[in-house]
């Protein structure tokens, strides 16, 4: 396993699918030029994603050898896709830019957790079940997606109290502001000035 030198250092954006992780995670990431490592998965790319920006879309076969290989930190089935974040990424994107952010569901920002410790900082982003569903139909989800994250919604709020950092998305530029600024503390670039 890859030991972090003294700087280095992993934000995991987690929390229930459809709170804005993803949104705010990127918003507050360019601020402060951090590096997302993206997730490799098995599902079908949506028509407004691409592959290396969203996630890298393998087929199944290719997931399960990279498995055997070893190649994986952590693999999650969910709703019978499956994704996984791989050790050379992470450890390339750490040596060259320092620190980096991924966007993971609980057992994912977990298994970060035990396996890098106290370099692993865990940003809970969420909002009410209600204001998931209106922005999710805003985008166009369909209701059988809708319902399929929703299902996972309490079992994702339970992990709030074990994530070093919590915010309610409502107001996207406020939690953009507020997770800046908890970013920018640990890692005391002065690229910030948000007083
Ligand atoms: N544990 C884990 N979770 C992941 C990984 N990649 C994505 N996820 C989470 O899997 C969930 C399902 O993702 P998906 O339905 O594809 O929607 P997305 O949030 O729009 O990408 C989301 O909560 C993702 O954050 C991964 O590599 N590991
Ligand atoms: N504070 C907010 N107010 C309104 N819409 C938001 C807010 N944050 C995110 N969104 C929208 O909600 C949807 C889900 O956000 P996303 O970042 O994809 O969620 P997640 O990564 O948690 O699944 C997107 O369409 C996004 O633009």
């Amino acid at each position: 396993m890859y030991v972090l030198k003294d700087k280095e250092i992993v934000f995991v954006f987690t929390g229930p699918t459809g709170a804005g992780r993803k949104t705010i995670a990127e918003m507050a990431g360019a601020t402060i030029h951090m590096k997302q490592v993206l997730s490799y998965t098995t599902r079908e790319p949506r028509p407004n994603e691409a592959e290396g920006r969203d996630y890298h879309f393998v087929d199944p076969d290719a997931f399960a050898a990279a498995e055997r290989n070893g190649e994986f930190v952590e693999v999650v089935d969910i709703d019978g896709v499956r994704y996984g974040v791989k050790h050379a990424d992470i450890e390339a994107a750490l040596r060259q830019y320092g620190c980096i952010y991924l966007v993971l569901n609980r057992y994912g920002a977990e298994i970060l957790k035990d396996a890098y410790g106290d370099k692993v900082k865990r940003f809970f982003i969420y909002a009410s079940p209600d204001t998931i569903v209106e922005r999710l139909k805003n985008r166009g989800d369909s209701e059988d997606r809708i319902r399929r994250y929703l299902s996972h919604y309490e079992e994702e709020l339970a992990y709030k109290s074990e994530c070093e950092h919590a915010y309610e998305n409502i107001d996207s530029s406020h939690t953009i502001y507020d997770v800046a600024k908890t970013l920018e503390s640990y890692l005391q670039r002065g690229l910030l000035d948000l007083d």
